[in-house]
């Protein structure tokens, strides 16, 4: 319950690092008629988790996909203190997209935005020009991005339409030649095939009082793009 650096914890927190348990009887989830796959999923603080961060919380994961292949992830977090004291947290969805050559891709929906540049040190800026291609390194939190995002694979004429609810940002991290020299479980030569868009909550942590809870959800698509430079209506990915 952490992103990157965001916080006191270990990087990006521990729940990635945890074994989760199916949680058979979750509490009432609205979900789409549609949804007939699902899985749902539970992590609470171990005595470990605990002395590293010393509050009592339900962490639901409901990993849903839909017939026409959409993947949805609905997290629901609640504050389960009985000693009546609030908590604060910061969470990021880490997807890693799996695209032609990143030099072929573009993002369209962050142009324009305010972002925070975690390679300068958190350092506030605003985004220019049009949508957002990749020639380096690249790993910067937009902030109260919009609902839609789309990552347009111009090689392989597809596009990942990334879409989120209760997270006001949006984190971009490709980290190109040298860094994944250095990052451990990377290839030398992974970045040019990946790509992270991640729907977070960063620049603001969420508070949670005891008995309240949070839902974070995003929604995930590949459809067919015929993209050829400048035939594409950013309009129509975004707004169709
Ligand atoms: O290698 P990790 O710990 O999964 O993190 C990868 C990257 O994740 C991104 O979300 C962060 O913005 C980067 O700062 C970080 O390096």
């Amino acid at each position: 319950m952490q992103f990157g650096t965001h916080g006191n914890l270990e990087k990006h927190g521990f729940a990635r690092n945890r074994f989760w348990a199916i949680d058979d009887n979750p509490p009432p989830f609205p979900i789409g008629t549609a949804v007939k796959s699902f899985a749902d999923l539970i992590l609470k603080p171990s005595e470990e988790d605990l002395k590293i961060w010393s509050h009592s919380f339900e962490f639901r994961l409901r990993v849903a996909l839909e017939p026409g292949g959409d993947l949805v992830l609905t997290s629901r977090i609640r504050n389960t203190n009985n000693d009546g004291r609030p908590f604060s947290f910061t969470f990021a969805y880490h997807t890693f997209f799996s695209v032609s050559d990143i030099s072929e891709v573009r993002i369209e929906g962050l142009e324009t935005l305010d972002y925070l540049d975690n390679l300068k040190g958190k350092e506030r800026s605003t985004e220019q020009g049009d949508a957002i291609v990749f020639e380096s390194e690249v790993d910067k939190i937009y902030l109260d991005a919009p609902k839609k995002i789309a990552i347009i694979d111009h090689e392989k004429k597809r596009t990942f339409v990334l879409r989120k609810d209760g997270l006001p940002d949006a984190v971009l991290w490709n980290p190109w030649d040298k860094k994944s020299k250095t990052t451990q479980d990377f290839g030398d030569e992974e970045y040019k095939h990946m790509l992270c868009v991640d729907p977070a909550a960063v620049e603001k942590s969420i508070t949670l009082k005891p008995g309240e809870e949070w839902k974070g959800k995003m929604e995930l698509s590949a459809v067919p793009s015929s993209y050829c430079s400048g035939q594409l209506d950013p309009a129509k990915v975004l707004q169709g």
